[in-house]
Order: C-alpha cells, then structure tokens, then sequence
C-alpha cells in the first residue's frame, strides 16, 4: 500500500516559509566600548606568575578593547574587570583544519569577526535584519513545566536579563530580537547559578540557552588563581560537550557570535581532525571548550586539558551523552578526573528528548537541578507536517525517486530547498547517494566511515546547494541547523522514536515549517506505536493502517510514554514508582543528585 500525498506542495511551501514574523526590538542597544585599555600577553609572557608589571600593549586590535590577560596554560589572579568590554587575545590565528577560520587573525592579534561583515554595530544594520527572527507565533500556547525548589521567574525580553552589553550586542547581530520560550525560562534559572535539566523541542534555540549563561558567567566572574600544573596544560572554565563532531564545530561557531568582543574565548576539540593544531589553539588561551567525549580524553590523559578549574559544564544532547553509548567517557570526563563536583560547577543538560531512565542516570551529575519541559518530552513540533508513506523495501528506491521528482517538478528542489534523507547503514548511504547521482539528483552523503574532511565537505556542499540531497546515517540526526532543510525524509526508519524525533527536527526549524516523510514497512513494527502516538500528539493525520499496526504491536519501544497525563511524570522525581523506591530525591535525603527540600511543579503557558 502506498499513499501518495501532497507532500511536494508542502516542500515547496516550507521552502518559501523561510521568513519568520519580526517582533519589536527590545531596547538594547550597541554596546560600548569598555574604559580600560586593550592589554596584550604575548605567548612566552602567558605562563609566568601575575605580577606588578603590566604585560606590554602591542595589540593592533581596536583601541576601546581591553584584554584579559594570561589564558594560556595559566591563570592570573588580578580581579576580572572586563565585563561589559571588548577584549583581544594576543597570537590570535585561523584555528581550522584545511583553512577553516578560528576566530582569529593569524599574526594580527585582533578577533576575527564571526559574522562576516566588517562592523555592523549601528542600529540601522540590525533594523534591516529583524525581518528575518524567529516566527514567534508558532510557539504561542506551547506549555512549559519547571519543578524544583525555588525557580526563578522566566523573563519575556533579553532586556530583562543582565547579560552584559557585549553579549547583548551580539544577540543584536545574531538578529535575535526576543528569547524563544526555552530561552526565557533557562536563561534566568541558570544565571541564578542553578543546576538544570531542560528539555524542549528541536530547533527552538537551546544553543543559546546554555550559551549566554557561560559568557555572562565567564565575563561576570573572578580571574580564576593560577594552577601549579604544568605550563602547557589549559584550564577552561566551562566545558560542552556534544555527541558529534559537527555538532560540537556547530556550537563551537555559535558560541564564538555570541562572545565575540566579550574577551570570552571558545576553542573546538574533535576528533578525526589533526590533533596538534587543536593543541596550538588550546595554548593560546581557552575560556570555554566545546569538544567531543573521545578527543576530550586524548587531552585529558595528555594532560593538555584539565579540568580543575571548570565552573561550568554543559552536556548538549544529554541523553545521547548518557547513553550506552556515551556513558562510560562521560563518567570519566566528569567524576574521574579533576573536574569539580556537582554543586560546585554548575550543570546544565538539555536535548529535545529525555527518557526516564536517562533522567535518572543524568541525576548523578546535578545538585538541587531545576527540570525544565517546554513542550511535552520528546514529542516533535507540530511546524513539522509528517507524513508516513507504506513502502516495501524493494519499492524504497523508486518512490524515492517519485518523490523527487514530484518535487523538483513543484519547484521546491532550487538551492533554497534542501532534502535530507535518513537510512540505516553506511554502506546503505554509499549506495543510494551513487544511485542518486546516477539518476541525475546531486547528492552527497555522511556517515562515520568517511573522512573527517569528506564529512565537512559533504556538509559545505549540502548547506551551499551545490548537492541539494544529503544522505546521512544518525551521525547527522542531532543538533544540526541546516537553514532551508525542507525536506527530511526517513527512508530507513530508526528503531527508536526519540531517533525519530531528532531526525526530523532537521527540519521545521526556529518558527519555520517543514516536512518529513517516512517509509514504513513490516521490519517498522516495534514502531508503529509509539509513531502514531507521536503524530497524533503532533496533530498530524496518522494513517488507519498505522493505526491497525499500532494496535498490533507491543514491542515498541516506548519510554518516553511511561504514565502520566500530558504532563504527568515529565520530571522523573515526580514519577510515583521513583517516589517509592529506595532513594529518596524528595525529603532532604541524601541522594547522588543532592535533591533536597521543597519541591514544587508549576505549569505554565510559554506566554503568561
Ligand atoms: N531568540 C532567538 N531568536 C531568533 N532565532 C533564534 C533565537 N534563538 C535561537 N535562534 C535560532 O534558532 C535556530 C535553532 O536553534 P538551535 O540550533 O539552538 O536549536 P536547538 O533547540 O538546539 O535544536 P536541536 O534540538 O535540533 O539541537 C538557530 O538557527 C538559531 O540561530
């Protein structure tokens, strides 16, 4: 049985639903420049003790900068006082492999500007732009659950929040005009310095949820003293971590908009990329590193990392981190080497979906945590139209290609509308990509058994059109933003919901629409319910014949279902069989997530 639908309509219609709804700016406005002047350590001066003297100004960077000295491989204990201005880092070069730009000029000591354009800090350049921020009106009536003891109120604007006029600025450059729901709920709980498990949909700006509160809390906090280890290890101050390494370059170029000029500084560590220029970046100073678990060890056993002075740390993804998979890196990441324990660092954990038994497992790593839903847990966003099309394996290849086709026809295959199509194996990749090709569709592909170069390739090529089909495995399910994906469609169908979930949030992305399309079979049974739980939940049309499987079958796995009304057992320490159990996260008592005192739940609309 096959269903044809129109789903090339709606590709092209979420092609053309590329501009959001602008909202009115908030009052921000172009941060100046700090009083002090800039102060430069060159390399050879950054290990030595803080002394009387101050480091000799050499900078070429802007005048109003002001450093902060000593990043590299030391810390300095002269008191912080760059909050709110511009900063330079001395030695600064393009940190990429293959060319890539780090964030700074090579020989030139000055930042590197991550948004491409010479200087937009007038009021004009960000006017122009607010036309293109996030549609708010698609997150109107999401709601939004906390529970934990003393949560602090969420904000409705930027200018509600002390983030620093640097960062502010940035926000403005980002074109951000206002938080998205999650934002304004996560931003103030962890500014106050509290623990947070956050769960919300894809694409709803999370990066920058967990982002702001570490450059504001970097740019806000004490010059760390300097550590007696050796002179080449580098103390961050915070740490993320994310499961691939695209997602961790991802972030990495997120993070480095949002402190440029803050004096705040981000270096990505990955592997499959040479490991010395990373080293040589490192050395030139890290506030914040952003890295994947496995190069992250390499470091760490190398004793070019350490992570005795981190104050915070951030776990992208969280579930997948903490699966089995992640788990066993992630627990010699945080509790076996010198990293701070809960309570002293703080610890934020955020992914779109969070099973129960992940919950409770990530409840090691946290202290007195704030749990955050905006959204039901794990459910996709309804901006996304699903549709679930039965196709038998052998027919897979030709309906895609009808699919394309029918696409291409309805003009949703220009440079603007790119389809991403989702199967199982690497081998499996391999061969559709070059059967695509063949049939006059260009198409790249990604997966673990390609070159880290072949990977970012295959990535530019997608994102610039030049091959508007990209053939992944879950390598590429998680965390990318991709603007102008219009199109994912799961030709393999994962056996996890929460796979599912991900991979379609590649699409319909910050107030944009977007469609998905899944090819179902008899090997998709153990799915089938917890699919069609998931597209009613969505309100989408579910299909009869899913429906009829779904009652069919039992073996789903379905975790994030396990009781409870629409919010209803959410937050896993309100799930009455945890209650019951031997630990007790409720009464004060003195359990591993340090959970005690009141606790308390409210429920709320994302806009009250
Ligand atoms: N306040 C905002 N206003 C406008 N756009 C925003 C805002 N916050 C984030 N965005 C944009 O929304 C998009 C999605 O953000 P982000 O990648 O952080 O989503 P996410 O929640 O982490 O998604 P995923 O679960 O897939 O990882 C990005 O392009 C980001 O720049």
């Amino acid at each position: 049985m096959t269903t044809r639908t129109s789903w090339a309509d709606l590709a092209a219609n979420s092609a053309a639903d590329n501009v959001g709804v602008g909202s009115s700016s908030d009052s921000n406005k172009a941060a100046g420049s700090g009083g002090d002047q800039p102060v430069y350590v060159p390399p050879h001066l950054r290990n030595r003790p803080p002394s009387a003297d101050p480091p000799t100004p050499t900078s070429t960077g802007p005048a109003s900068s002001n450093d902060r000295p000593g990043q590299g491989g030391s810390r300095w204990a002269a008191p912080r006082n760059d909050y709110n201005n511009r900063s330079v880092y001395g030695g600064g070069r393009p940190g990429g492999w293959g060319g890539r730009s780090g964030g700074w000029d090579r020989g030139r000591d000055r930042e590197v500007n991550p948004f491409g354009n010479d200087d937009d800090d007038t009021e004009q350049a960000f006017s122009e732009q607010e036309n293109t921020a996030i549609n708010f009106d698609a997150y109107e009536d999401i709601p939004v659950e906390t529970s934990g003891d003393n949560i602090p109120p969420a904000v409705n604007t930027f200018a509600e929040i002390d983030l620093g006029e640097a960062l502010n600025l940035n926000i403005r450059r980002c074109k951000y005009v206002k938080p998205t729901p999650v934002q304004r709920y996560a931003i103030p709980i962890s500014l106050a310095g509290r623990d947070l498990m956050a769960c919300a949909q894809t694409g709803s700006g999370k990066t920058a949820a967990f982002c702001f509160p570490i450059i504001s809390g970097i740019m806000r906090g004490p010059v760390p003293q300097k550590s007696l280890r050796g002179a080449r290890t580098v103390f961050p101050l915070a740490l993320i971590l994310s499961p691939t390494r695209e997602l961790s370059m991802q972030i990495h170029e997120e993070a480095r908009k949002f402190s440029y000029q803050t004096g705040v500084k981000v270096v990505v560590a990955y592997g499959g990329a040479p490991i010395n220029q990373q080293l040589r970046e490192l050395e030139r100073g890290v506030d914040i590193l952003v890295a994947t678990p496995g190069r992250l060890v390499d470091l760490l056993e190398r004793a070019r990392v350490s992570l005795e002075m981190i104050r915070y740390l951030a776990l992208d993804e969280a579930d997948r981190m903490l699966d089995m998979g992640f788990e066993p890196q992630i627990r010699k990441i945080v509790e076996q080497m010198d990293m701070p324990p809960p309570g002293v660092r703080q610890t934020m954990l955020f992914s779109a979906t969070f099973p129960r038994e992940i919950q409770r497992l990530a409840s090691d790593f946290l202290a007195n945590y704030i749990f955050l839903a905006v959204g039901r847990v794990g459910s996709s966003t309804d901006l996304i139209v699903q549709r679930v099309e039965f196709v038998q394996e052998s027919d897979k290849r030709s309906h895609l290609m009808d699919l394309l086709h029918a696409q291409r026809a309805n003009g949703a295959q220009g440079k603007q509308a790119l389809t991403l199509v989702f199967v199982e194996t690497k081998k499996g990749a391999d061969s559709l990509e070059h059967w695509l090709c063949m049939n006059g569709f260009p198409a790249t592909t990604i997966h673990g058994d390609r070159s880290q170069q072949e990977r970012e390739q295959a990535l530019r090529s997608f994102k610039s059109g030049a091959t508007p089909i990209l053939v992944a495995t879950d390598v590429a399910a998680r965390g990318l933003d991709i603007p102008h994906v219009a199109h994912v469609v799961n030709f393999d169908l994962p056996n996890d919901i929460d796979d599912y979930v991900h991979r379609i949030g590649r699409t319909g992305r910050a107030g944009k629409t977007g469609l998905a399309t899944a090819f179902f079979n008899d090997n998709n049974a153990s799915l089938a319910k917890s699919l069609a739980d998931l597209m009613q939940e969505a309100n989408q049309e579910v299909p009869a014949w899913l429906t009829r499987y779904a009652a069919r079958s039992f073996g789903g796995r379905n975790r994030r279902h396990g009781g409870g009304g629409r919010f209803g057992g959410r937050d896993f320490r309100r799930d009455s069989s945890f209650n019951r159990g031997g630990s007790d996260y409720y009464g004060g008592g003195n359990n591993a997530g340090g959970y005690g005192g009141g606790y308390s739940a409210n429920v709320a609309s994302a806009w009250d």
